[in-house]
């Protein structure tokens, strides 16, 4: 009989994507992929959720979620183009025992971001463990870096800064610009069209070719983001996206997975050299970057700033990236 108990189980957890896949991933900077059943469900939920809070009134949405640090935190509504909400904690903990209280609606719908935060983690961690088996690195590589990440802070103390962002796109007019993120991975999921990556294989700097990206819960778009590009020493392209308008409007759930502030990137983990605060670190994946789900006039004014400081806005395929 063969002898069955000296074999430990593999650390972490079980590998998520295929060879093809990651090459994929790695090469164009977006993969579609299937959902896991959690994941799916979790997200429709959210959607559901994020539409009752986005059909609130204007001075209820913005009390029960101001705006800070500009786009980072909270409410933010974009003349003619989209409102979303921002999440880095949680804001209101306490549930009031009256259901149909706007405290109510935000207990609710941070106790759906929440699961679903936890769910969209674990997807993105499982990738990140794939790349690193993939690249021979330890899966201790992602320790630090994710100190924090996985799960929702409980407050402001103990934020990262990874986000999920609940977006309502108007109707015809909603968009964003194209752009990259600046995270390690992000995963996109919309109830409607509109969300389309850059096919790099197929584009040229006079033609870009844009791939319409699933809809629904069952299929996501993962990205990945100017921070993970960096880890790789740019072995992995950061994926270029947009949204573009459709007649009926679009609601989407993003979760934007990136690094703690909690310890310094080290960088020989990767195979390079040096030790960076997790602050310069940020500052450094935004250079030269647009935030592309700001006002206009303020798009306007940062691409004005760049170009007077001769930085012209990052040229992937196409001019004009921002970032989001
Ligand atoms: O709404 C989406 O699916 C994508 C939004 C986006 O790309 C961003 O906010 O960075
Ligand atoms: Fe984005």
């Amino acid at each position: 009989m063969a002898d069955q108990t000296l074999i430990p189980p593999p650390p972490g957890p079980p590998p998520l994507l295929n060879e093809d896949q990651l090459l994929h991933l790695a090469q164009q900077g977006w993969l579609f992929l299937e959902l896991p059943e959690a994941l799916a469900q979790s997200t429709t939920d959210l959607l559901g959720r994020s539409a009752a809070y986005f059909d609130a009134s204007e001075v209820e949405k913005n009390s029960l979620y101001p705006s800070k640090q500009g786009t980072e935190f909270g409410y933010y509504h974009v003349a003619d183009e989209k409102e979303y909400i921002t999440f880095r904690c949680r804001v209101h903990s306490n549930a009031t025992s009256n259901a149909s209280s706007p405290a109510q609606l935000a207990t609710s719908l941070e106790a759906s971001t929440a699961k679903a935060w936890h769910d969209a983690g674990l997807l993105l961690f499982r990738i990140l463990c794939d790349i690193a088996r993939a690249s021979d690195l330890d899966l201790s590589v992602w320790d630090d870096i994710l100190d924090g990440t996985l799960t929702i802070p409980d407050s402001r103390d103990e934020m990262t800064y990874t986000l999920m962002r609940l977006f309502r796109y108007f109707p015809s007019t909603g968009h964003a610009e194209e752009h990259t993120d600046l995270g390690l991975l992000t995963v996109c999921i919309g109830d409607g069209s509109g969300l389309q990556v850059l096919d790099r294989f197929n584009s040229s700097t006079s033609n870009s070719v844009w791939v319409d990206a699933p809809v629904g819960t069952r299929t996501a778009t993962v990205l990945v983001g100017q921070t993970l590009r960096t880890l790789s020493a740019r072995s992995m392209n950061a994926g270029a996206h947009r949204v573009v308008g459709n007649s009926q409007g679009r609601h989407s759930v993003v979760f934007a997975l990136r690094h703690s502030t909690r310890h310094g990137i080290d960088f020989s983990l990767f195979g390079g050299e040096g030790r960076v605060p997790s602050t310069e670190l940020w500052k450094t994946v935004q250079i030269g970057k647009v935030n592309i789900n700001t006002a206009k006039e303020a798009r306007e004014m940062q691409r004005q700033k760049l170009r007077l400081a001769g930085q012209e806005a990052e040229v992937v395929v196409n001019p004009q990236m921002g970032h989001g």
